[in-house]
């Protein structure tokens, strides 16, 4: 088994690497999604509904994670409090649910997973990978992708400064893939660490 940790800014690129990687055989563990299933279980609805009220609950009862976004990132001390709380109530469970879902696979046969984690650095997630590759894209590209998707530039600040500044994360990581380029550009780093690194980890 031979597990990569994904990670870079908001919207810099990591499900786009990602999909490269699953396109040459990897198995992709997106922690959001994961993240979000974890958010959709009716005892950790109860347990946030039990500290922040009915009000973070959609018409349809789910959890409505954009009143939770307003809650927890913010610079006040009190959203780091919210959001110390959230993560206490729902990393443990995702890491679990990552874990289990890839010695499942594993078990499969499967030999190369690629876990997309932006908090991965922060939540200590790294030392479970054996290698962390940071998706590294100028700030200026970001925004031009997140505002395509409907965020403001606060909203990415927000959530930035919730997690390690990029220079720490691009310190702490193995490799580094520029994504400034164009998709072929990214693709191309993506192959050769694919040929250099992944390849020789693999069994025959
Ligand atoms: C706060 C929540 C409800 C907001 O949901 P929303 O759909 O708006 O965002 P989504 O989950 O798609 O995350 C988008 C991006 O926000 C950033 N982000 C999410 N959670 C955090 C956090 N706790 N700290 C810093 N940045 C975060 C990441 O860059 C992530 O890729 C949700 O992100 C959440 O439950 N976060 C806590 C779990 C967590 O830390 N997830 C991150 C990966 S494990
Ligand atoms: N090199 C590139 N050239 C053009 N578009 C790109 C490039 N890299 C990423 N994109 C586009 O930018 C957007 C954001 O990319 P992606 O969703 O992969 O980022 P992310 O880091 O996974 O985001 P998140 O912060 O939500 O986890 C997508 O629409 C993607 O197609």
């Amino acid at each position: 088994m031979f597990t990569i940790g994904l990670v870079g800014g908001v919207a810099s690129g990591k499900s786009t690497v990602a999909e490269m990687f699953a396109e040459l055989g990897a198995v992709v563990i997106n922690a959001d999604a994961m993240a979000h299933n974890v958010l959709a279980q009716p005892e950790v609805r109860d347990q946030l509904v039990a500290r922040w009220g009915t009000g973070i609950l959609a018409g349809d009862g789910t959890v409505n994670r954009s009143a939770i976004a307003r809650l927890v990132f913010g610079d006040s001390a009190d959203a780091e409090e919210q959001r110390h709380y959230l993560e206490s109530v729902i990393h443990p469970l995702t890491r679990r649910a990552v874990e289990d879902k890839c010695e499942r696979l594993a078990a499969e046969g499967k030999e190369v997973f690629v876990i997309d984690a932006p908090l991965l650095l922060e939540a200590g997630w790294d030392s479970t990978c054996n290698t962390v590759l940071m998706v590294d894209t100028p700030d200026d590209l970001r925004i031009a992708h997140a505002r395509r998707r409907g965020w403001a530039v606060e909203e990415i600040d927000r959530r930035e400064a919730a997690q390690l500044p990029l220079d720490i994360k691009r310190h702490r990581s193995d490799v580094v893939i520029d994504n400034s380029g164009d998709l072929h550009q990214t693709r191309k780093q993506v192959s050769i660490f694919w040929r250099e690194v992944v390849v020789p980890q693999l069994g025959d």
